[in-house]
C-alpha cells in the first residue's frame, strides 16, 4: 500500500456580494462571490495546494448550503492557487491520525460529496491545474467540469499507491464515464490532461485558460435560464437518487473501510515515505 512512486509533475467577475465564511478561524478557506445574474464562484484558497482538510470540506459544504438558501442559479468551484485546483485529500490528516479527527475527515469528505452530487443548484467546476484522487471525486460529484489545456492533470490515482478505489467512488466515476472508461481509468491510474478528459468524458469541455474555463462554466449554467429550477432540480435528483441511496445504506461501512485503510501499518509506512518524496522533491528543485 503506499507504494513510493516518483510525484511527477482574476477571474473577471461583477460581485454585488463578498462574503467571507465565519467557520474560518484566520483566514477564509474560499473565497465566494455571487454576480448580478445569480452565479456564483467559490473560489478554494487554501495554500498552498488546496489539499482537502476538514475544514476546506465543510467550508465548500457550508457555501454551498448557503448558495441553495439563497436560491443562487449555479456555482462554479474554482481554485486561487496558479496550476492547481486540488491535491486531493490532505496528506496530513491522514498520516499517523487521531482516530477521533479521522472519523471526522472522513465524514466531511461523504457530506461533502452527498451535498455537492444532491445539490438544488447546478454546480460546475473550473479546473486550472492539478486535480488528483480526493479532488477529482470532487470534480466528479458536481454537473459540469471544464478544464484548461496544457499543464492540468485530472484523475484518480488510488492504484499507483496500492489502493483500491472505494466501490462509491467508482460508482460515481461509471455514472460519468461509463464502464470501460472508468476501467481503465482505475486500473491504470491515468491522469488525464484535459483533451483526453474530454475524450473520455471526464471533464465536459476544454478551456484555455482559467477564465475560458470560468465563461464556460457560466455559459452552461446559463442554458437552464428557460427550466423552471424546481423542474431542473426534481429531474436531477430523481436520476441520482439511487447512488445517493445506495450510499446512505452503506456509510457505516464505508467509513469502516475508510478507517480501517489509512490505519493500517502497511498504508502507514508508504505514507511516510510518500510524504518524503514529496518534500525531497522541493529540496531538489531549491538545490
Ligand atoms: C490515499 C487514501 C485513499 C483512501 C481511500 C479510501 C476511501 C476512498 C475515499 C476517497 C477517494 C478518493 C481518494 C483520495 C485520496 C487522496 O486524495 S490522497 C492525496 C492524493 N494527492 C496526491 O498524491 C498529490 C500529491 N501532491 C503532488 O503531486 C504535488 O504536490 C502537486 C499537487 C502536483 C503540486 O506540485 P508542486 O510542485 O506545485 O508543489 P509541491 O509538491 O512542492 O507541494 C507544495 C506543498 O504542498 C504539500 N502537499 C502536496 N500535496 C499535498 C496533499 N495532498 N496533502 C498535504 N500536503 C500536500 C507538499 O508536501 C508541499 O509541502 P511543503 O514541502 O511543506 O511546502
Amino acid at each position: 500500500m503506499f507504494h513510493l512512486r516518483k510525484v511527477s509533475r482574476d477571474v473577471a467577475r461583477v460581485a454585488v456580494k463578498t462574503r467571507r465564511l465565519s467557520s474560518a478561524p484566520e483566514r477564509s478557506l474560499v473565497d465566494l462571490s455571487v454576480d448580478k445574474e445569480g452565479i456564483a464562484i467559490v473560489q478554494m484558497q487554501r495554500a498552498p495546494v488546496n489539499s482537502l482538510n476538514i475544514e476546506l470540506m465543510r467550508t465548500i459544504c457550508d457555501s454551498v448550503s448557503d448558495l441553495e438558501k439563497d436560491k443562487c442559479k449555479g456555482m462554479i468551484l474554482t481554485s486561487a492557487s496558479p496550476n492547481i485546483f486540488s491535491a486531493g485529500m490532505d496528506l496530513m490528516e491522514l498520516h499517523n491520525p487521531d482516530m477521533k479527527r479521522l472519523e471526522e475527515f472522513s465524514k466531511s469528505m461523504f457530506d461533502l460529496v452527498l451535498k455537492l452530487f444532491g445539490s438544488k443548484i447546478v454546480t460546475t467546476a473550473a479546473i486550472d491545474g492539478y486535480s488528483g484522487a480526493g479532488a477529482c471525486v470532487v470534480a466528479l460529484a458536481l454537473d459540469y467540469r471544464s478544464m484548461t489545456a496544457g499543464k492540468a492533470r485530472i484523475g484518480l490515482n488510488d492504484t499507483a499507491v496500492g489502493i483500491p478505489p472505494a466501490k462509491w467512488v467508482a460508482d460515481l466515476m461509471t455514472r460519468t464515464m461509463g464502464q470501460r472508461n472508468t476501467e481503465l481509468a482505475l486500473t491504470s491510474s491515468f491522469m488525464f490532461p484535459a483533451e483526453r478528459a474530454l475524450q473520455v468524458g471526464l471533464v465536459d469541455e476544454v478551456a484555455k485558460d482559467k477564465e475560458d474555463a470560468v465563461e464556460r462554466c457560466k455559459k452552461f449554467i446559463k442554458l437552464y435560464d428557460n427550466i423552471l429550477p424546481a423542474v431542473r432540480t426534481h429531474t436531477k435528483l430523481s436520476l441520482r437518487q439511487d447512488f445517493i441511496v445506495e450510499f446512505e445504506k452503506n456509510r457505516e461501512q464505508y467509513l469502516k473501510d475508510f478507517m480501517n485503510t489509512i490505519t493500517n501499518p502497511a498504508f502507514q509506512n508508504g505514507l511516510d515515505i510518500y510524504i518524503s518524496s514529496l518534500k525531497q522533491k522541493k529540496v531538489k528543485a531549491a538545490a
